[in-house]
């Protein structure tokens, strides 16, 4: 199969990022590069001329085109000519130097911007994500995806791709300026720079290619493993594991840094490899001319040329070769921003209905699920309705599918077969986010973000409503524990709630339900660290609610939480095997 040029696919993945307007920008910036490429050559191709009229006295007229601007200018003398020309090249420099830093400016600018769009392309494209899919990639990997890539994209191939493109144009200019002017050492500069640029890209771009991959594979380990460590800190102190886990992290470092070596190596090579191939050439001429012309003359003039001709490509030619490398260790951003494009969850973005009504019921009728990439069902033929303002439990055994359901409801899966219905109307895709505004979910493990209990009550509202915050604390029974605070709602919670109880957690969960006015609540109650109590806390804030016209389906593992409910499901492999009253279920338990 024939494999996509490396300069092809960078421009080609560069142009998808680029909006109408970002293009003409581009090309815009590509045109004052030639410009600025032109006055690079052109720059360093005046100093010739005047260093050789100043080595020569009386050259000035004997040189048709100093002559005419000898007599243009009026000049009596050969020395202010002379100085005239070499301050003229220095202000050129100095303007020259001024314009090509402006166009650098310019294009970092330029990059940056496109690197933004590409970061928050990047964010809209994982936050649009199914939520299995989000669960199946796993954060580490998300943070490198969204924050890594596209700065290694930026700097790999955006930057390295107008380097290359500059570069090119240089030593096209340069190459066929020599071709006019001195065909024979046009030759010899074909025959030595093609055959090594070309052997020395080829024997590293596989390999950089590969460790390009490798490394992506590589890093997102390394943040998960950070992340569980800390994470886990507490059960791997106590298993005494937390050395094991820090040798783990530093093989894995080792070995990255390995990596990042080779890739700096990598990097450094092309010039080296061209610096020798350049003497080499030298060399050549030199024995050549030494063993079979016998010309010394001849020989210092294209020895003089071929340096001066080198001094300039060698550098270009090294930055080519560069770029074109650094390219291929960064294919894996181009193939990495391309993930998930084409999923049919980005290509069309449902458009949103304004409302959804629910003034009646919620139906599940005849809801079946599978999780993509397995084959037991995980919820079959589930049929029931809760009514508005009803409170309803599930219970079932670990793995009975309780948690599926509710993420069903909340539209975080979509079932296979089956509809929920909300007064009647099935809820599809394009009413998510109305559906949304009207549910609340409290997890197990209550999301808590660092910040203060108002923040993580109003989710980081900038202005969140006194009034509603001081009835959310009631209705979530936390109002007198806040009042004991000395900083009272800006007590800050510590990292993921690190300074909270597990049931002062789950009640600020509930507070944030209540905030958002809620009027379908879904809660899931703690399995595990509840003491008793927490419990009777967490029970207290359930009662409280009960006597809300919310609706309420609570996921339970204690059967006093559902003292309250209208109706217990019991959850059998991913099928309702029976319907309790509460006063059934604790008859059937005793
Ligand atoms: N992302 C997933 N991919 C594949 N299978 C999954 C996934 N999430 C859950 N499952 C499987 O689906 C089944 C139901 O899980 P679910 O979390 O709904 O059970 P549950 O009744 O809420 O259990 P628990 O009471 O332990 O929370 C389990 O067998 C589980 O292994």
């Amino acid at each position: 199969m024939l494999q996509k040029n490396i300069v092809t696919l960078a421009v080609g993945s560069l142009l998808h990022y680029l909006s109408p307007a970002e293009k003409s920008r581009a090309m815009l910036m590509f045109f004052l590069q030639i410009i600025a490429s032109l006055l690079d050559v052109f720059g360093l191709a005046s100093l010739v001329p005047v260093v050789m009229l100043a080595s020569e006295p009386g050259s000035v007229q004997k040189s048709k085109w100093a002559s005419w601007l000898y007599n243009l200018l009026g000049f009596q003398t050969e020395k202010g000519f002379l100085l005239f020309a070499i301050l003229a090249i220095f202000a050129f420099f100095l303007i020259k130097n001024l314009f090509t830093s402006w166009i650098s400016y310019k294009q970092v600018r330029f990059t940056a911007d496109v690197a933004l769009n590409i970061v928050d392309k990047q964010f809209e494209k994982y936050t649009t994500l199914p939520f299995w899919k989000f669960q199946e990639i796993g954060t580490a990997r998300v943070v490198n995806e969204a924050l890594v890539i596209p700065t290694s994209y930026l700097n790999g191939i955006m930057r390295q791709i107008f380097v290359f493109l500059s570069e090119i144009i240089i030593v096209f200019i340069v190459v066929l300026g020599i071709l006019l002017y001195q065909p024979e050492l046009f030759v010899i500069l074909v025959v030595t720079l093609v055959p090594t640029t070309f052997i020395t890209y080829r024997v590293l771009k596989n390999r950089s290619q590969e460790l390009g991959h490798e490394l992506d594979i590589q890093r997102p380990r390394a943040y998960a493993m950070v992340m569980d460590t800390f994470a886990g800190f507490v059960e791997l102190k106590l298993a005494n594991k937390l050395g094991r886990f820090r040798n783990r992290i530093y093989e894995n470092q080792r070995y990255i840094q390995s990596m990042e070596a080779r890739s700096y190596l990598y990097n450094l090579l092309p010039l080296r490899v061209i610096e020798m191939v350049a003497i080499l050439a030298i060399v050549t001429i030199f024995l050549y001319s030494l063993l079979f012309s016998g010309n010394m003359s001849n020989l210092v003039t294209i020895v003089g040329l071929f340096a001066a001709a080198a001094y300039r490509l060698m550098p270009s030619v090294n930055r080519i070769l560069t770029a074109m490398v650094t390219m291929k260790q960064h294919i894996y951003t181009i193939e990495a921003l391309d993930a998930f494009r084409e999923a049919e969850w980005q290509t069309h973005k449902v458009p949103q209905k304004a409302t959804v009504s629910f003034e009646n019921n919620v139906e599940f009728n005849h809801v079946s699920f599978t999780f993509p990439g397995t084959a037991k069902p995980v919820l079959q033929d589930v049929n029931f309705t809760v009514k508005k303002g009803e409170k309803i439990g599930f219970i079932g055994s670990s793995g009975s599918g309780k948690t599926t359901l509710m993420n069903l409801l909340l539209r975080f899966y979509s079932q296979q077969n089956g509809e929920i219905r909300v007064d009647g109307v099935p809820l599809t895709a394009d009413y998510t986010e109305a559906w949304h505004r009207l549910v609340g979910y409290v997890k197990q493990d209550t999301f808590l973000m660092e910040g203060s209990l108002r923040d993580n009550i109003a989710l980081g509202e900038e202005h969140p409503d006194e009034q509603r915050l001081a009835y959310a604390l009631e209705q979530a029974s936390l109002a007198d524990f806040v009042k004991t605070l000395p900083e009272g709602l800006d007590t800050v919670a510590g990292e993921r709630g690190a300074k909270l109880s597990g049931g002062q957690r789950q009640r600020i969960g509930i507070a944030r339900a209540m905030y958002k006015q809620t009027q379908v609540l879904v809660m899931d109650e703690a399995t595990s660290a509840l003491d008793n109590q927490t419990e009777r806390e967490v029970n207290e804030a359930i009662n409280k609610l009960s006597g809300t016209d919310m609706t309420i389906l609570i996921i339970a593992h204690r059967i006093t939480t559902l003292r309250q409910c209208d109706r217990i499901y019991e959850l059998k492999n991913g099928r309702i095997a029976a319907v309790y009253t509460y006063d059934e279920l604790v008859a059937k338990h005793v």
